[in-house]
């Protein structure tokens, strides 16, 4: 079963079509990074599948459960941390964490929020009041809020906006041990560098639409074009190296680039056979890797006017 499947999902308001015959497939124990530009209609599309909003067509269903019709059981299985969360300023974040966890009914409250408390790094400051938290603070808190109820799927709305480096990546290993331990994880982020690190597949959707459902290593290669590309550092790389690679079969071209070797190749495989032969000429090989396209580069290349698959 699907942790979130959409069909034909759709939200008009008036004129304005919000989201369009949206069809999203998320595997369980995956981390989904959701994208697109501002106005996309990524929040447009959470609050559909957390039953906030009713789709104007199309269903969505959480871990086969829909949308439309059982979003009580789905807020039970369902962390959702909000673009702006909101709490009881007056009390304490622990006092947030008693007050939320009483609502959906957590067993053992006390020792779950000892533990979500140091799982978010807040345990220094849970007595204090969350209207003397920094924004930061305040996120860690959502973050703990959505895990009150040790859910099966997580959907974070812009977690780690307006963090300071050392708090995103702190979101960033929650939500990789998260992972591990079997949670889904649906994210939407405008931070790329972030959604390259911790996802396993992305979505893109523009002007409402599903442009792009891929696993990312998959993405990141399409957007290349044509051919994966070995980068090699290799210091003293003569021309008669650079002739020697070229011969080797599956290699399409061969250029320096910076101090760097980039050699396009019909396969990442051929990195072996690349080293082997350079060693075996006597050329000192200090590295040899992929080149990756970074996640930014391949999402600005497909946002572009014009560029909707299927
Ligand atoms: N309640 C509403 N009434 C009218 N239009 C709305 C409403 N909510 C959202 N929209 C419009 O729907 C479109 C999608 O908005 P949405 O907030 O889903 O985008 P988003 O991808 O989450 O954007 P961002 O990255 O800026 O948060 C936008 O054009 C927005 O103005």
């Amino acid at each position: 079963m699907n942790a979130i499947e959409t069909h034909g999902l759709t939200k008009d308001y008036g004129n304005l079509v919000a989201v369009k015959d949206l069809d999203l497939t998320v595997k369980p124990g995956i981390v989904y990074g959701f994208l697109g530009p501002n106005g996309a209609g990524k929040s447009t599309t959470i609050n559909m599948l957390m039953g906030f909003i009713r789709p104007t067509a199309g269903s969505a269903s959480i871990m086969g459960l829909d949308a439309k019709t059982q979003h009580l059981e789905i807020k039970k299985i369902t962390g959702y941390l909000p673009e702006r969360p909101a709490f009881y300023d007056d009390l304490s974040g622990r006092g947030n964490l008693e007050y939320f966890g009483r609502l959906i009914g957590v067993e053992e409250l006390d020792g779950r929020i000892v533990e979500l408390l140091k799982t978010v790094g807040l345990e220094g400051r849970g007595n204090d009041r969350v209207g003397t938290y920094s924004h930061g603070m305040r996120q860690r808190l959502g973050i703990a809020v959505a895990l009150l109820g040790s859910p099966k799927l997580l959907i974070l709305d812009e977690p780690t906006t307006g963090l300071d480096p050392q708090g995103s990546h702190d979101i960033r290993e929650v939500i990789k041990k998260l992972k591990s331990e079997n949670v889904t994880i649906f994210l939407s982020s405008h931070i790329l560098h972030e959604v390259q690190d911790i996802s396993d597949v992305v979505g893109i959707v523009k002007k409402g639409r599903l442009i792009v459902e891929r696993p990312i290593e998959e993405f990141l290669r399409s957007t290349e074009g044509n051919m994966p590309v070995i980068e090699i550092m290799a210091p003293r790389f003569e021309d008669a190296h650079l002739d020697l690679v070229k011969k080797i079969k599956g290699v399409g071209g061969v250029t320096r680039n910076n101090g760097f070797i980039d050699v396009t190749v019909e396969s990442p495989a051929l990195a072996e056979d690349i080293n082997i032969a350079l060693v075996n000429a006597g050329c000192r090989v200090r590295g040899i890797r992929e080149k990756m396209p970074t996640l930014e580069d391949a999402f600005l290349k497909v946002t572009a006017e014009g560029n909707v698959e299927g």
